[in-house]
């Protein structure tokens, strides 16, 4: 690596399934145009140093300090086509080197970075790498997934095993460059979510709307990327891990009952599907969707009443719902659950005013609320000259200005 490389990926919201996918069940994902940018800068100090400015986190390593857990790294079949998940031996070496526990928020991303770092690199190199993203951490909306896919992008294309493709509105990586990076991605969500789906790993990456099952090829979902969707945050903290440990353990103890649900997740999903084709089938405009408003508004409802027998709602997210109720909206939580983010639809012919004054609402309450594009571009490499510009920053794009800088106009470049 002789110049920066600047990548981002987009965050996600799932609309149907989650939970439901750990278990193989089939869930609808779209990408949100909220964005995570990694800047990786060559430094000549024989370190890698981590500025992880969301979630307070900042340490570096000398290189040599960091051999002893590559030479643990087992490589699939001596080559860089599979990556393996991280062994035990490579996480307990990667959490001596920390200086914070690594269980915590921070220690799992720094474990799940250096993991890939060593996993991709063929001699590890001198480098700084700076972290920031748009969307908020731990709600529901990937950021575990949109960070993941950064640091999968970035190193692969760091490490020369992907071209810096630096398109800045889309990505020019082939097929199977986009793939190993979702392969990569997924490695490091493991490290943060335990035991993810791999659905926010694919939909960050590959981008668009996406129907997604453990195992089969992923297909985009075009007709849903015209949909608008109300999201919520209600700035209650969760973790994913947390969340799907739960689910874990009350579907161990009660298989017969959850075992159910999760079911019933799955014809949601697939009432979903059925909707969207008979719609496309019909030839009916865009502007004549109500009835399949109607669908997708009943099976939001259906979903989150399924998410509440899981036991991964809130009272904050029961409140959102019951105020889009006196709108007339129907909302469900998205991602994790137990806080975090709730997203509501919004029919076409809703009237501004009324998203108004349930915006009102809701900041009312403290969450924050807004409307999102929904289906952006998945992960992407910057061309750095634009990147500079759009920052107005001189010739060395540094860790400093890259942090106080307003990433809102690089966003926004992303078409
Ligand atoms: N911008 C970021 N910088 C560093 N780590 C991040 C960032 N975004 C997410 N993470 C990691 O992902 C965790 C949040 O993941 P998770 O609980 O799955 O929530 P989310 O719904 O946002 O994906 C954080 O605690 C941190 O470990
Ligand atoms: C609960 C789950 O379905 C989605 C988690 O999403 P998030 O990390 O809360 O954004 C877990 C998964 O699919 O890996
Ligand atoms: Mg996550």
């Amino acid at each position: 690596m002789n110049e920066p490389i600047v990548v981002s990926a987009p965050g996600k919201a799932i609309i149907f399934g989650e939970h439901a996918v750990v278990y193989g069940k089939t869930a609808i994902a779209a990408s949100v145009g909220l964005r995570t940018f990694a800047l990786l800068n060559p430094t000549r100090d024989g370190k890698v140093a981590l500025v992880f400015s969301d979630i307070g986190f900042q340490q570096s390593w000398a290189l040599q300090d960091l051999e002893p857990a590559k030479k643990l790294f087992v490589r699939d079949g001596g080559s860089f086509s599979h990556p393996t998940p991280i062994s035990d031996a490579v996480r307990d070496q990667l959490a001596s080197l920390l200086s914070v526990d690594p269980a915590s928020s921070q220690g799992r991303a720094a474990i799940a970075f250096l993991y890939l770092y060593i996993g991709i690199s063929d001699a590890l190199i001198s480098a700084e790498v700076t972290i920031r993203s748009l969307l908020p951490v731990g709600a529901g909306l990937g950021s575990s997934a949109s960070f993941s896919a950064c640091v999968a992008a970035g190193l692969l294309v760091a490490f020369n095993r992907i071209p810096n493709s630096s398109s800045g509105t889309h990505s020019a990586w082939s097929t199977n460059e986009t793939n190993l990076t979702n392969e990569w991605a997924f490695m490091a969500e493991k490290v943060i979510h335990g035991n993810p789906s791999g659905i926010d790993n694919s939909v960050c990456v590959h981008g668009g709307a996406i129907l997604y099952q453990k195992g089969k090829p992923l297909e985009q979902l075009v007709g849903f990327t015209s949909l608008r969707f109300l999201i919520t945050n209600t700035r209650v903290p969760k973790d994913t891990l947390v969340q799907v440990a739960n689910v874990a353990k009350r579907r161990e103890k009660y298989p017969d009952i959850f075992n159910h649900v999760i079911d019933a997740v799955q014809g949601v999903s697939r009432a979903c599907i059925e909707a969207v084709e008979r719609f496309e089938a019909s030839r009916k405009l865009p502007s004549d969707r109500s009835d399949l408003y109607n669908t997708i508004e009943f099976l939001i409802d259906t979903n989150q009443t399924l998410l509440v027998s899981l036991g991964v709602s809130h009272a904050s997210l029961e409140n959102v719902r019951s105020i889009g109720q006196r709108y007339g909206v129907t909302t469900k939580l998205t991602g994790g659950g137990g806080g975090g983010c709730a997203i509501t639809v919004v029919r076409d012919d809703f009237p501004a005013s009324k998203i108004e004054n349930l915006l009102t609402d809701l900041t009312s309450q403290g969450y924050e609320g807004f409307v999102a594009t929904v289906g952006c571009p998945g992960v992407l490499s910057h061309n750095v000259t634009d990147v500079r510009e759009l920052l107005r920053v001189g010739d060395a794009l540094t860790s400093a200005e890259f942090l106080k800088a307003d990433l809102e106009p690089v966003q926004k470049s992303v078409a």
